[in-house]
């Protein structure tokens, strides 16, 4: 079984390192520099040469492998898809954090299609460097098409250090991980504060619950408590961590606001629910976007 990885930044190297192992990979890079860096050095994983079976990075958009995992942030996915849509049918695994890119999903019914939550921390030092900065797992679900034999050996291969598990309910997945990422991510952000602070500040904790609160009924979950302590345990675990939105906006980058943000005011808007406190959100980050850490 080959594998293709589409985004060479820093899940795409991680999972390149880690499947080449065990698997042909072909990773789809955006430049020609850097596939021509990474099959001059391989991959540096925590700065050793990674030994693979098979290894080739590509800067071309033929994705011929059985499965393609798509490792590009949400707001560069149009061309990916564009591409995806002229490939006759493979398994496709979508990696994004937050949930706008299930729509585009919807134009690729061909191919059978996987989404998956990325609990590692992976950090891109150059383009053929990667950091593996937190051990976790891989959730992965179906979005259609339960019943493929291509992803059998991903989930059931020997990848103990980087274990693939499977879940029933591809929503109920992508909503703990949306939740999660919609109450730590912009409150940061905006605070400049480590996941933690959200905990220690108790005016800071109240806009923590006020914007969970807005988040849970606008997904329409039920449990509430489950969903509470899922989200407040996460921000203990990782109280130490600089969230990936406020690294983004203290390094002047795009932030991914409007796939965790934004994709929950289209949804709102749709079933006619009032999120005051998300909007506010969700237009700070697009402030802080435009600012780029200069005094206007
Ligand atoms: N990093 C982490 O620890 C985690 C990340 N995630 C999620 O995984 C996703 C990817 O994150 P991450 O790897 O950090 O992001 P990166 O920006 O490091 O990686 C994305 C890569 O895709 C490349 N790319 C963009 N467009 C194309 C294209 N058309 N063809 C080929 N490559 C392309 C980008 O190039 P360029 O930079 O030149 O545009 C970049 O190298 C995000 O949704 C993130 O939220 C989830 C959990 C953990
Ligand atoms: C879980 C959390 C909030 C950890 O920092 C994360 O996923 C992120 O920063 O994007």
């Amino acid at each position: 079984m080959k594998i293709g990885i589409i985004g060479a930044g820093s899940v795409g190297l991680l999972f390149a390192a880690k499947l080449s192992a065990s698997f042909p990979v072909t990773l789809y890079t955006k430049t020609k520099t850097q596939a021509k860096l990474l099959n001059d050095n391989g991959i540096l994983l925590d700065g050793t040469k990674v030994k693979s079976a098979s290894f080739h990075a590509s800067s071309e958009t033929i994705y011929e492998e059985d499965i393609q995992i798509v490792t590009v942030k949400q707001y560069q996915l149009e061309k990916i898809v564009g591409n995806l849509k002229r490939t006759t049918s493979r398994t496709v695994i979508f990696l994004q954090n937050g949930m706008s890119h299930i729509s585009c999903m919807n134009e690729l019914a061909h191919h059978r299609l996987y989404v998956g939550v990325v609990e590692h921390g992976a950090l891109k030092i150059n383009d053929y460097h990667v950091c593996h900065t937190g051990k976790g797992l891989t959730r992965l679900s179906a979005y259609h098409h339960n019943d493929d034999k291509n992803l059998k050996p991903l989930l059931v291969s020997k990848l103990a250090v980087f274990p693939f598990i499977y879940e029933e309910d591809w929503y109920e997945m992508l909503s703990k991980k949306l939740l999660v990422n919609i109450c730590i991510n912009p409150l940061t952000a905006l605070f400049k504060v480590k996941n933690g602070g959200l905990l220690q500040n108790d005016y800071l904790y109240k806009l923590f619950e006020t914007v969970f609160d807005e988040a849970f009924l606008a997904l329409k979950l039920n449990n509430r408590e489950f969903y509470w302590r899922h989200v407040h345990t996460i921000c203990e675990k990782t109280s130490a961590n600089t969230s990936s939105m406020l690294e983004d906006i203290l390094h002047h980058r795009r932030t991914e606001v409007d796939a965790i943000v934004g994709y929950m005011l289209e949804k709102a808007k749709r079933e006619g629910m009032p999120v005051p406190a998300l909007r506010f959100l969700y237009f700070a980050i697009k402030g802080l976007e435009e600012e780029k850490g200069e005094l206007t």
